[in-house]
């Protein structure tokens, strides 16, 4: 049996088609038509969509297919050419002047060219390839606003395209509508149409408070937008971050105008809100704007999901008309999706360098923000409880810009009758040896240490990693072949590589000049300095800025490394647990035969200036930064912070002198309001450090 929900594949097509049987192509299409119905209902009528859209346009196009394949067996009741959907009754229904439609749509450059290509069909040859203009395709729900004589009379939703809902009261609550446009006065009817949307920053607050309340959280700022106006209550409609975006005029225009861009031109100045608006003039010029806005988009205040291209001369767009659901004259050119919905079919558990076991969803490979996804971190058990996600589930998993993607969903109503909830391994995958999930920890871990493979290739990784041993050329796959080969199995045998250069250069595809490459990476490796190598050694709870923190205190290896655990206390941002790890980590006999191999193999680095600190401005101060800085990098900020005297620390407690906050602050910049913490902005800090 197919389920009603999940997409069409071309081999499901494929069979109902070799079926050749008109029975099993209208239950086909019945199927199709029954599933949009409902998620037509759920998604603009209850604002609470039941599945993804990237899958419900999957739904669309199938039955789309289908009923071009077979025009004499459309259904009466096929919803592919409507528009939205009839609007529950609890305001007043108000039917449209004009009809409000949809838009067709298009994904790819060759679909741009042929929607070109159609509208040339339809005009004269002097007419062919007009102008376009581009706009961004706002991610809202569209509205209608009529003004008389230039006040602001009547707001109506899109609803089903004929009729809509009468949403005056809640318009009025929108910040930037205008109510009275003084440069309409001697108009006597003007309406124009827009996108009424939620900012990201006003759908994340809301989603928020929600939350802490226990109330249903909305899943996309659409849906909000959509909610939030047709609330009944106008003062919880005020209470809603919402904003108006206007992109046409359609009644009323002043008869000069007569191209779309100098509408959207005409409407800004009289006091609307339009968003960016281009003009071009072939398919080419189209894709370049189209790609600049796609990589951009993710600074944009609001959520877009694709561009509107519009012919625009207004009176060709007349001439060319409409089609049933959308006009001949404009497309919606869409973004590849972001948020999609896949099946997960297992969860496996990798183990880290420290030991720490975390689970990684293994994914039916989707595209998703256009590139294709097939694992998908879950960062660890008490993740995987929260989502409440089982290997078999399906899942929606959301990528955008350069963020790893992640499981924003688990869609628990489809979940297969077999299913059972995930177990945290009792043994190391790798090892076998004993798992344990320490109280007050989230990552359970594997309890086999150095004597675990997985974590043994991990300490290697991490021991040439940039930021470590910064051996460049020595790669993961080298390592781990290396490894497997039995060529190395501590950090320091990556230091007696070189009397293995034979068994190297007949290594799989490593010639001779890669290997001289690899050894005289790891021999310009020796000269480090003392924060490096801390760091290199792994020790658990110990990353970049501590190391550097522990080099700074004691100067060298062996006071650090005979260090009490009082002592190891004294240094910044080093608390209970940290110093413990550390204490035990130089007392482990393994440990130390490591670290002196090491030092024998001719690991050195300079002396440690210890900068003195009493006397300097800032001694005694404990700051934090956060936040993008505009003129320098956050390390640099640091630096001269500690010139100063400073101590940086990565988090913020009430001991903390100062917050650096730079763009973007986000958590840190709460906790300091919340705990009093005095909040340093950009100009100031570079004042004080003399810049
Ligand atoms: N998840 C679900 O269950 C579900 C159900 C139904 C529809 N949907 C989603 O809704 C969309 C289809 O619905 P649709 O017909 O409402 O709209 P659409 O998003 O495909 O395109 C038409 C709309 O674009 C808007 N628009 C934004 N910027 C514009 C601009 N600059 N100029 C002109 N119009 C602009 C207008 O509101 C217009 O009505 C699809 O993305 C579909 O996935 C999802
Ligand atoms: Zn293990």
């Amino acid at each position: 049996m197919t389920d009603p929900i999940a997409p069409l594949t071309s081999k499901d097509i494929n069979t109902a088609k070799s079926a050749a049987n008109e029975d099993a192509i209208v239950a086909q299409m019945r199927t199709f038509i029954d599933a949009l119905k409902k998620h037509n209902y759920a998604y603009y009528v209850l604002d609470n969509p039941i599945l993804e859209d990237s899958e419900y346009d999957q739904l669309r196009r199938s039955l789309l297919e289908l009923e071009e394949e077979y025009p004499d067996l459309i259904q009466p009741d096929s919803p592919i050419n409507q528009v939205g959907d009839m609007p529950l009754s609890a305001f007043t229904q108000v039917t449209h002047d004009i009809p409000m439609l949809s838009l067709g749509n298009v994904f790819e450059y060759d679909d741009l060219r042929d929607f070109m290509r159609r509208v040339n069909d339809r005009l004269s040859v002097a007419q062919q390839s007009p102008e376009y203009e581009m706009e961004l395709k706002l991610d809202g729900l569209a509205v209608s606003l009529k003004y008389a004589y230039g006040k602001f009379v009547q707001a109506v939703t899109r609803g089903d395209g004929q009729t809509g809902e009468d949403i005056t009261q809640n318009a009025k609550t929108i910040r930037n509508l205008p109510l009275w446009i003084p440069a309409a006065s001697d108009i006597e009817l003007l309406e124009v149409r827009g996108e009424v949307l939620m900012p990201k920053a006003g759908f994340e607050r809301l989603n928020r408070l929600a939350e802490e309340k226990g109330d249903k959280t909305f899943a996309n700022p659409r849906n909000a937008a959509a909610g939030s106006l047709r609330q009944l209550d106008p003062a919880i409609a005020a209470s809603r971050p919402l904003a108006f975006y206007c992109y046409s005029v359609n009644q009323g225009l002043p008869e000069h105008i007569k191209t779309q861009s100098a509408a959207l031109a005409w409407l800004k100045t009289i006091g609307f809100t339009v968003s960016a608006v281009e003009v071009v003039q072939n398919p080419r010029e189209a894709q370049a704007y189209y790609e600049s806005v796609k990589e951009t988009r993710g600074d944009l205040p609001f959520e877009i999901d694709g561009m509107v291209i519009k012919v625009n001369s207004l009176a060709l767009q007349q001439q060319l008309g409409f089609l049933s659901r959308e006009p001949r004259w404009a497309t919606a050119y869409k973004f590849p999706a972001e948020t999609v919905m896949t099946r997960l079919h297992a969860i496996e558990w990798q183990v880290g360098r420290t030991g720490a076991i975390t689970p990684v969803g293994k994914l039916e490979p989707v595209k998703v923000g256009g590139v294709t996804v097939s694992n998908v971190t879950l960062h660890n058990f008490g993740e995987i409880q929260r989502l409440d996600v089982r290997a078999g589930d399906m899942v929606s998993v959301h990528r955008a810009g350069d963020v790893i993607p992640k499981v924003t969903r688990v869609w628990t109503d489809q979940r297969p009758e077999n299913s059972e909830p995930v177990k945290l391994p009792s043994t190391c995958p790798v090892c076998d040896s004993p798992v344990v999930l320490p109280k007050d920890e989230a990552l359970a871990r594997c309890t086999g240490g150095l004597f675990c493979p997985a974590q043994q290739v991990e300490a290697l990784i991490h021991f040439v990693s940039r930021r470590a041993m910064d051996i460049d050329g020595l790669g993961a796959s080298w390592l781990i072949s290396f490894f497997e080969h039995g060529l190395v199995k501590t950090v320091a045998d990556i230091y007696q590589l070189h009397n293995h250069q034979e068994e190297l250069i007949t290594l799989e595809k490593l010639g001779e000049k890669s290997v001289q490459n690899i050894l005289s990476a790891i021999e310009a490796s020796k000269q480090t300095t003392l924060a490096r190598f801390i760091y290199a050694l792994g020790i658990r709870g110990v990353g970049e800025t501590t190391a550097q923190n522990l080099a700074q205190q004691f100067g060298d290896l062996d006071a650090l490394m005979s260090a009490s655990i009082e002592k190891l206390l004294l240094t910044p941002d080093v608390g209970a647990i940290t110093a413990e790890l550390t204490y035990k980590f130089f007392r482990a006999p393994h440990n130390i035969e490591v670290i002196n191999a090491l030092r024998e193999a001719g690991v050195h680095w300079d002396k440690v200036e210890q900068v003195a600190s009493e006397g300097l401005p800032l001694d005694g101060q404990t700051w934090v930064i956060t936040g993008a800085l505009d003129s320098m990098a956050r390390d640099e900020a640091k630096a001269k912070l500690q010139a100063l005297g400073a101590k940086v620390s990565g988090s913020i407690s009430a001991k903390t002198t100062a917050l650096l906050a730079g763009d973007k602050a986000g958590s840190k910049m709460a906790k300091a309001e919340k705990l009093g913490v005095k909040v340093v902005g950009e100009e100031e800090f570079l004042v004080l450090v003399g810049e």
